[in-house]
């Protein structure tokens, strides 16, 4: 007897094969392995219109017949019978997602041109219905030069026309195949656009936008652009807020000073707290305009798309599309990052994605990169409209994400290698984000920042104002080379030195351990118990820095901050994570490694350089 004809279900991820073929099968399926490979193989049996028997195979979700993928690769040799001991398929049932039509009908095209006898379901035609998408199956069906039938999957509706439109291909269809169009592209958007029957304005002004911004070549180029525009903007908008606070806490300060006498309970209030905190507290602007683009961004459907984007680039490292969502929100913080890459269910995918998360620039970083930029990188266009201080801070942030795609890739080759695993996204409706989500995220944003400053940054600074104002120098002697936290400082310095950094920056060094920020307010706490005499006491943080650090420096702590692992709460929230010390040990190891080489490197180049 002749065995059952083997029809394979193929289609994009996510277009309904699955469903489609439980609807089919019911119960009778059988769930194994591709041989070789960790691709799940499931066939089961289904009768045709006759009751005849056929049998079908539930083939993974490819984008097209030059697989980049193992489970693509699994699709196209079964369908072109290249699979070892898989039966090459008797005919097609090929799943199009209605809605994304001018998408799903690329890989259709590439299927008809195998010349097998076909049947196209048009699925999730419910969910395009209610988008206001009318698609006809009939037009289509002129179009492609098969039968097409409107289906329902989940809801098991349009299965019995199937059924006849299968038995009818395999039994009397000649089919031919069909030649593959020179593009695939425009092809399959002029079928799709000729299928198309009627859509809302909102879907077709979405598409249309969609096909810029999601250019392969375009996309890529709006997405930088936008970034840069952004990192512009942190600078350009914040000068005259910035000066509002320095102002107000100079006012503060000086209130303190008048009305308390000279002695600890001052330094420590004018110093320590004043000094310190107030230094961090001064980058909330430029901490607000950042979280401004991200919410609109956001807001406006834009940032899935970005993802979209990214995901090529991501999957190239290694690391699985829905890496991007924990990365993103890793340029807030690493902490909700990391709790976010629980919807990543690979596990090497995910512990990669948690290891490689405090390399996106966090906006703890910002006060650091700032302050050093404001010191030592000058104020001017480097081409009409860019400023040089916000390409500077573009690059610290392209450097972060270049480092963490590296190291992915790196990480993947050795202690998380694995198989990854594929991921689509829906794309959402664009839409004018609404005053009162960005207005209730940027309150939220400023409340989170102010209350670490008032906590953990007010903490570490008070302690090394201590360290640092005890014991108190004699006559001739610095205060920050006699006290306590002076001598930890040159122990460390010895260490550091090779990388170029000095005594204030190793003083930095263990107090910022806490969080980022602390960098700076202990290098504004040290230097205002420092300060001698009048005329330093009215220069800016910025301009003494810029008046004692050599540039390559400068340089080389801003290297530094790009990768080093100073934050006590992602350590913490790894371990938890990751359910012990074995990986948040590793990621502070190899993320102080690759600090040190980078500081070092940039700190020689310079040298070099002659900065
Ligand atoms: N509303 C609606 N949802 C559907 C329909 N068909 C499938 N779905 C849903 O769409 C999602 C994807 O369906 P799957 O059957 O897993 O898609 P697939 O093509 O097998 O995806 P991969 O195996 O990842 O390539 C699931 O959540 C289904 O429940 C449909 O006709 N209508
Ligand atoms: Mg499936």
């Amino acid at each position: 007897m002749n065995p059952a004809p083997l029809v394979a279900v193929v289609g994009n991820p996510n277009a309904g094969k699955s469903a489609l073929f439980n609807a089919l099968t019911g119960a009778r399926q059988k769930v194994g392995n591709y041989p070789g490979v960790t691709v799940e193989r499931k066939t089961g049996r289904t009768a045709l219109a006759d009751g005849r028997p056929v049998e079908l195979v539930d083939l993974p979700g490819a984008y097209g017949l030059d697989p980049s993928s193992p489970d693509e690769a699994v699709t196209r040799d079964v369908l072109t019978g290249r699979f070892a001991g898989e039966r090459k398929p008797d005919g097609l049932l090929i799943v199009l997602d209605a809605s994304n039509l001018d998408n799903h009908l690329r890989f259709a095209l590439q299927l008809l041109g195998l010349g097998l006898p076909t049947v196209v379901a048009l699925n999730m035609i419910d969910m395009a219905r209610r988008d206001g998408l009318d698609v006809s199956a009939d037009l289509l069906s002129i179009e492609l030069g098969v039968p097409v039938f409107e289906t329902v999957a989940v809801r098991r509706k349009g299965m019995d026309e199937l059924r006849a439109g299968l038995q009818q291909q395999l039994l009397h269809a000649k089919p031919v195949a069909r030649p593959e169009p020179d593009n695939l592209a425009r092809e399959a958007r002029r079928i799709a656009a000729a299928s198309i029957v009627r859509e809302t304005p909102v879907r077709r002004w979405s598409h249309r936008l969609d096909r810029f911004l999601l250019h392969p070549l375009a996309g890529p180029l709006i997405l930088a652009a936008i970034m840069f525009v952004m990192f512009q903007a942190v600078f350009a908008w914040s000068e005259a807020p910035i000066g509002w606070i320095e102002s107000g806490m100079a006012a503060l300060a000086d209130m303190i000073t008048g009305a308390l006498p000279q002695g600890a309970l001052r330094s420590l209030l004018v110093d320590g707290v004043i000094g310190g905190v107030g230094s961090v507290v001064v980058f909330l602007p430029q901490i607000l305009i950042l979280f401004l683009f991200i919410l609109l961004l956001e807001g406006t459907g834009y940032m899935v798309r970005a993802a979209f984007l990214m995901d090529r680039l991501m999957s190239r490292a290694g690391l699985s599309g829905r890496a991007f969502i924990p990365l993103l929100s890793s340029f807030a913080c690493a902490v909700p990052g990391i709790m976010a890459t629980r919807t990543i269910d690979n596990e090497k995918d995910r512990l990669t994605t948690i290891l490689v998360a405090p390399l996106m620039t966090c906006s703890a970083r910002l006060p650091v990169y700032t302050l050093i930029i404001a010191a030592f990188i000058p104020h001017r266009d480097i081409l009409p409209g860019v400023n040089l201080q916000g390409a500077v801070m573009f690059g610290l942030y392209l450097a972060g994400i270049v480092g963490a795609l590296g190291a992915a890739l790196l990480l993947r080759k050795t202690v998380a290698r694995g198989a990854s695993s594929f991921f689509m996204m829906e794309l959402p409706k664009y839409q004018l984000p609404a005053f009162k989500d960005v207005a209730l995220g940027l309150w939220q944003r400023a409340i989170i920042f102010l209350k670490r400053a008032g906590g953990i940054i007010m903490l570490t600074t008070v302690a090394l104002w201590a360290l640092a104002s005890f014991p108190q120098a004699g006559p001739g002697q610095k205060q920050s080379e006699v006290s306590i936290a002076g001598k930890i400082a040159s122990g460390i310095e010895v260490v550091v030195k090779p990388i170029g950094f000095n005594h204030d920056i190793a003083l930095a060094l263990l107090p910022s351990m806490a969080a980022r920020e602390v960098a700076v307010s202990a290098i504004a706490t040290v230097y205002a118990i420092d300060q001698s005499d009048e005329a330093q006491a009215e220069q800016t943080l910025a301009q003494r820095l810029g008046g004692s650090w050599p540039l390559p420096t400068a340089l080389a702590f801003l290297a530094w901050f790009v990768f080093a692992p100073q934050c006590i709460s992602t350590i913490a929230v790894t371990r938890r994570e990751t359910n012990g010390w074995k990986w948040p040990l590793f990621m502070v190891g190899y993320l102080f490694a690759l600090a040190y080489i980078a500081a070092g490197l940039t700190y020689w180049t310079a040298v070099a350089l002659g900065l």
